[in-house]
């Protein structure tokens, strides 16, 4: 029902200082004496253009990261769509500013950032502590940044308990950095709602010595308890959310991998979810090393791959279960066959059955048994041992692949695949230009956090890393689910999103060699991922939303008659149903 000017102008004096339709120095001046804030901004009207010439050169100003993180968290928690049209016209630099790395720094320093991050009135997210059980529907509908408008409610939850933050490790609430800056990434890159978003950070309690000594830390003091209250209080909140919300989709995030493991089983077959570190993680690498796989082809028969990972944890067991899947999807290969391509380290060295501790659960599926009662305890022995194609590295161990090592893998191949996927930046297993001098400009990378380009000092060649993070995965996977409604998010899925991802790279792409997609492209590649997780959702008949069951039926007429490319309409599709800065809902109208 269309509403009267009266209405308009009542909803737009209630959201006269709203984040979301501030529009600052932009304001008509008509509009301004309709909000009655004539006088309360400077004479000047601007234009969109000049306010984001000027928030990109105070950006620029700032002498460190953090303070550009604060500016940033500041511009987006009082004026959205000028963030937005930042981040998303200027995505590569601000992307490092708002996610990893410097999101790392501002989790560490979060308990002392943190009132500055936004206005009175505004809020970062929601902060559930263990002494909210009792009360936990209340307090999550507390979480309502748009009172005005019933049709934004949240669609989208990333959830952490900050117990194990990129590589940073246990940093409880502080970890609220990371829900933030994931699901800024799903508005940047794959047009999610922002109003629609729901950061959500548990607290139950952080075993972080130095933040329980912190005067200013803003958590529970107190240590984590047992594995039952975890799972209890998961629970609750998980239960809670799907009553308020039901149709939420949730992004596990930054848990603990033994946990991480468990809330990925318990729930993948009832709840409307999915595990980013391990499936999200697993889906991104998959696609970087199905091109390095391409890349290698002349050289290497793909059966022949030996994959070694450094780091046994939810991210590397993640890759590993993707890879194994590719192996027998794509190269007919066995189970048992596939799972000999794969050799995990931990801690302990070479993971095998018969080293004699006590395996956590994820790890015993890939444990070895052809190892003849040897073990390998140092990365090198591993080495010597293995003779790996590719070497992962999910370790949180910044710069253990030394120049030896990497020699070590040039000598093994002609083409060494080394990815060091640990974050943020310092936790590196080593750095692009390590890789590339240590391999004589051989080798084929990806690291988790985004290297500057190498020029190559003997041709003036500019060699492009990959970016192998999940951020190129989940934004995609999320608009897919979200638009062709299933109630869970199955294994294929993800695989479908990964191959999707693989196969969206441009010719020009191609022809750099490079293992992913410009990040500058990210919406046009989040809708082929989100296309191809759509198809996939309505081919397992679990997709609820009529109007894209049809556009799937109609391209799948289309391709049989061989009429056009592939999903076009469906990808226009989704295209269309991305939100973006400039399509606003209260000021088009012109009240
Ligand atoms: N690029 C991306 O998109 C992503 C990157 N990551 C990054 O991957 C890293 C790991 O994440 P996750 O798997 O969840 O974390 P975990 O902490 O669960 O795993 C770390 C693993 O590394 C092993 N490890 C640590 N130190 C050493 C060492 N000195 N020698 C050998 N092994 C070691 C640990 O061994 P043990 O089991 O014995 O303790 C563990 O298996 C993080 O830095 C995270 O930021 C994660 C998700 C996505
Ligand atoms: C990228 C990511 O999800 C991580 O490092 O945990
Ligand atoms: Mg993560």
């Amino acid at each position: 029902m269309s509403k009267t000017v009266n209405e308009k102008i009542n909803i737009a004096k209630n959201i006269a200082k709203s984040h979301y339709l501030n529009q600052a120095t932009s304001t008509a001046l008509v509009l301004r004496d309709q909000l009655q804030i004539t006088g309360l901004l400077p004479p000047a009207v601007e234009t969109f253009d000049l306010q984001k010439k000027r928030a990109l050169i105070q950006l620029r100003a700032k002498s460190t990261e953090l303070e550009k993180y604060i500016f940033l968290a500041w511009l987006r928690n009082t004026n959205v769509r000028l963030f937005y049209r930042l981040l998303i016209e200027d995505l590569e630099e601000i992307t490092p500013l708002i996610y990893t790395p410097t999101v790392g720094t501002a989790c560490q320093e979060y308990s002392h950032i943190y009132p500055f991050l936004a206005p009175p009135g505004v809020h970062d997210g929601l902060f559930l502590s263990l002494n909210d059980l009792p009360n936990l529907k209340n307090i999550i509908k507390n979480y309502n940044p748009y009172p005005f408008d019933e049709s934004l409610t949240p669609q989208i939850a990333v959830i952490t308990d900050g117990s194990r933050i990129l590589g940073l490790g246990d940093l409880g609430v502080n970890g609220m950095g990371i829900p933030v800056g994931k699901l800024q990434l799903y508005v940047a890159g794959a047009g999610i709602d922002p109003r629609r978003t729901l950061p959500i950070t548990l607290d139950l309690g952080t075993n972080n010595e130095h933040n329980l000594k912190d005067q200013f830390y803003l958590g529970l003091r107190r240590k984590r308890g047992s594995d039952k209250e975890f799972f209890s209080f998961l629970d609750a909140v998980v239960k809670t959310l799907r009553e308020v919300y039901p149709e939420l989709l949730i992004q596990f995030e930054d848990f603990s991998s033994e946990h991480a493991f468990e809330l990925l089983k318990k729930y993948r077959d009832n709840t409307f979810c999915f595990n980013d570190d391990i499936q999200g993680t697993g889906a991104v690498i998959l696609s970087g090393f199905i091109n390095a796989v391409r890349l290698t082809a002349k050289d290497i028969p793909p059966k022949e791959h030996r994959i070694l990972f450094f780091g046994a944890g939810s991210a590397a067991v993640g890759v590993a279960k993707q890879l194994l899947e590719f192996f027998q999807i794509e190269h007919g290969m066995t189970e048992a066959d596939a799972k000999k391509l794969l050799w995990l380290v931990d801690t302990k060295g070479l993971v095998t059955f018969d080293r004699g501790d006590k395996l956590a659960d994820h790890k015993v599926y890939f444990a070895r048994k052809d190892n003849e009662g040897q073990q390998f305890k140092s990365l090198t022995e591993v080495i010597d041992y293995v003779r790996p194609t590719a070497l992962i590295g999910f370790s949180s161990q910044g710069g253990i692949f030394t120049e030896e090592i990497l020699k070590k893998l040039a000598r093994l191949n002609k083409n060494p695949i080394i990815f060091p996927l640990s974050n943020p930046k310092n936790n590196a297993e080593c750095t692009f230009e390590q890789a590339m001098k240590a391999t004589n400009n051989q080798v084929i990378f990806a690291s988790g956090t985004m290297f500057p380009t190498y020029t190559e000092p003997e041709t003036g060649r500019v060699r492009y890393p990959g970016q192998g993070n999940n951020m190129y995965i989940f934004p995609g996977l999320g608009l897919g689910a979200l638009l062709a409604k299933p109630r869970i998010i199955t294994d294929k899925q993800i695989y479908k999103s990964a191959s999707a991802l693989a196969y969206s790279l441009t010719d020009e792409e191609i022809s750099l060699d490079m293992l992913y997609p410009k990040l500058t492209r990210i919406r046009r590649v989040s809708a082929e991922v989100a296309s191809a997780v759509i198809v996939q959702i309505v081919e397992e008949g679990l997709a609820r939303d009529e109007e894209v069951i049809a556009l799937v039926k109609n391209d799948l007429e289309v391709l049989k008659a061989n009429k056009g490319p592939q999903w076009e309409g469906l990808v226009r599709f989704v295209e269309e149903n991305m939100w973006d800065y400039g399509r606003e809902k209260y000021f088009d109208s012109k009240i």
